[in-house]
């Protein structure tokens, strides 16, 4: 068993952005900025932007923080979006998901211009994707297939379950897994809450990547011996035992499916990081297509 370790990669990928930063401003031009905007005080989410914020000013990149108070509107939050859309010195927006009730969160991805869309969740995004048109992928299907290539993996041919069909990992992350890319080529099949005989469907499962956000679900009776293991779940379990009031969780529980595996990735330090390192490279590229 290897852990696939997420900070390693991570920090891979980032050395190689600063690089190419570094040459942009010496070239005198300026750097790539992100924009990100965090609706409310979810704690979760804090964290998250937080440190995506700082992972730019590492690797040399601009950033803007805007916080919108939880009982903003609609309309406020579109008008900030359109601000950015319409600022050219912005060339990636990220609107942090799960917004308050009241918002729409579809609304608002469409509202993102699709040239600044470092999510990848705009429908033009979402749709290229599908037709396997270059496009912003979402950061942590992104992320995942940096791993995997990061490790140099074997895909091709092989059978790929995801567990979850959400827009921004299940569902793009199984249309990667099948495309004609370096570390796709899979048969994959994408299982969710109406699928029957999922233990059976997971035992089948090459690659079994967990992304349906409940914690541990994953146990080592339905994981195949030399399986490899991408947990993208991260729940926080509260435990009064615990410094902060709570443990971080994964979908796959660890300890058990951990020695019956090729390959693992830990919770955290495994696909959360990636998602930092995904959403960079589009910034970046958002940047490159922007300038030309
Ligand atoms: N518009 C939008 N884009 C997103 O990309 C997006 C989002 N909304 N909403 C929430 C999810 C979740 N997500 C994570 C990012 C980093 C870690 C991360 O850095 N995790 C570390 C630390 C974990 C911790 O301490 O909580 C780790 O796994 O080691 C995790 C999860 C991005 N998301």
């Amino acid at each position: 068993m290897q852990i696939l370790d997420g900070k390693l990669a991570a920090q891979h990928t980032k050395d190689t952005l600063k690089k190419e930063v570094d040459e942009i401003i010496a070239a005198g031009k300026r750097a790539p900025h992100l924009a990100a905007i965090l609706v409310g005080n979810n704690g979760a989410s804090e964290t998250y932007v937080a440190s995506k914020v700082k992972n730019c000013t590492e690797i040399g990149f601009a950033s803007t923080l805007i916080r919108l108070g939880e009982d903003s509107s609609e309309a406020t939050l579109l008008q900030e979006i359109e601000k950015l859309n319409n600022d050219d010195a912005v060339d990636g927006i990220l609107v942090q998901l799960p917004l308050p009730k009241h918002i729409s969160e579809q609304k608002v991805t469409e509202s993102v211009n699709p040239l600044k869309d470092v999510d990848g969740f705009h429908p033009i995004s979402a749709g290229k994707l599908v037709l396997g048109l270059p496009t912003f992928i979402s950061a942590t299907p992104y992320g995942i297939m940096l791993l995997l290539e990061h490790y140099n993996i074997p895909t091709r041919g092989k059978h790929a379950v995801v567990i979850g069909r959400s827009n921004i990992v299940g569902r793009p992350m199984s249309i990667l897994l099948s495309s004609n890319h370096p570390h796709g080529n899979c048969t994959v099949t994408l299982c969710h809450s109406h699928t029957q005989n999922l233990k059976e469907l997971c035992q089948r499962a090459d690659i079994l990547v967990a992304a349906l956000g409940k914690p541990e679900f994953v146990t080592a009776d339905m994981v195949k011996e030399g399986a490899v293991v991408i947990d993208v779940g991260i729940t926080r379990v509260p435990d009064s035992t615990a410094k902060r009031g709570y443990v971080i969780k994964g979908d796959v529980a660890f300890n058990g499916v951990a020695p019956k595996t090729s390959f693992i990735t830990p919770v955290p330090g495994g696909v959360g990081l990636m998602t930092i390192a995904g959403l960079l490279k589009n910034t970046l590229q958002a940047y490159r297509t922007r300038q030309q």
